[in-house]
């Protein structure tokens, strides 16, 4: 790694301490049994994103960008898949699914963290790689989030703790963001924008689309609630960003949020793109990750 910084993942949840055995239930790794806990020691970098296929097919690619040399029969160094998510691990890159959402995402950030601490892992980076509607932003563009609001407009993940409303911040560190957009070069045929991320809890009526099973608003209304994000300089919307920028400020892992934009939301409701043009958006943003996690392993 460049950096000779050591920062060991250390949550901030005192009762860990006096737990007698702890069991990751959705990810389904007894955090008792130090032969796999042992395997994630150099973790470096967890990347996710939605779905259990994709994340297999990154780790693949990330595996083939940082040389990952399997040993024995499988192609991971690590994998499981289960009904709720599915990991594979190439060497110090980690791949994760998360679902749909934050109430998904968040279940399975608390494990991973639990399981990086217990791993003594130290100076972890974690991206989520995923896909957004654009605003005013063409498909297979690049956006890095700079931040990322609630559906209220608010730069929260808001989340319930006790019955309570509780709003943790979002927040971004800046350094790994330009390092991200530095990956860029000029022989490739995308760009990279950095703009808010907006978060919503669904994808039709949260995101202003008409065609949702039920709407109770006019195209008029439409209009001007895309109008409004794209004026607060929103550049993309999504499900996750903000657990994910929240989260993991919350217990000192530095995040980043690099997702492609497969809709221009000004433009049209759904992706109106060949599923190999899909397929291509999606790589612009696993392409930029990869340079970067290779430039950060010094390879
Ligand atoms: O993981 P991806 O990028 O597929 O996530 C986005 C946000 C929602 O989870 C989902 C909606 O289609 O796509
Ligand atoms: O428009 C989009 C595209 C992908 N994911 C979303 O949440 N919204």
């Amino acid at each position: 790694m460049a950096s000779t910084s050591h920062h060991p993942v250390m949550l901030p949840n005192k009762h860990l301490d006096h737990l007698d055995s702890d069991y990751l239930f959705h990810l389904d790794i007894p955090l008792n049994d130090s032969e796999i806990v042992s395997k994630f020691h150099n973790v470096k970098f967890v990347c996710i994103g939605g779905t259990a296929n994709r994340m297999e097919k990154l780790a693949l690619h990330l595996g083939q960008e940082i040389n990952f040399q399997p040993t024995g029969n499988s192609r991971f160094d690590y994998s499981f898949t289960n009904e709720r998510y599915s990991g594979f691990k190439v060497g110090p890159v980690f791949c994760v699914s998360h679902g749909i959402g934050t109430p998904s995402l968040s279940v399975m950030l608390h494990e991973l963290f639990k399981l990086l601490q217990k791993a003594s892992c130290c100076d972890v980076t974690l991206i989520r790689i995923g896909t957004c509607g654009g605003i005013g932003i063409s498909p297979g563009t690049v956006v890095i989030s700079t931040g990322a609001l609630t559906s209220g407009f608010e730069p929260f993940y808001t989340t319930s703790s006790l019955g309570k409303t509780l709003k943790l911040p979002t927040s971004v560190d800046m350094n790994l963001v330009n390092s991200l957009q530095g990956c860029r070069r000029d022989e490739d045929g995308f760009q990279v924008v950095l703009g808010k991320t907006y978060c919503t809890e669904d994808f039709y009526q949260g995101q202003g689309r008409l065609d949702g099973s039920f709407c109770d608003y006019s195209k008029a209304d439409q209009d001007a609630f895309l109008r409004k994000l794209y004026d607060l300089e929103v550049r993309n919307i999504e499900m996750e960003s903000a657990a994910v920028l929240a989260m993991a400020h919350k217990v000192g892992i530095r995040a980043a949020v690099v997702c492609s934009v497969i809709v221009d939301r000004l433009q049209a409701e759904l992706p109106t793109e060949s599923r190999d043009n899909l397929q291509a958006f999606q790589n612009n943003a696993i392409v930029l990750v990869g340079r970067h996690i290779r430039q950060r392993l010094n390879l």
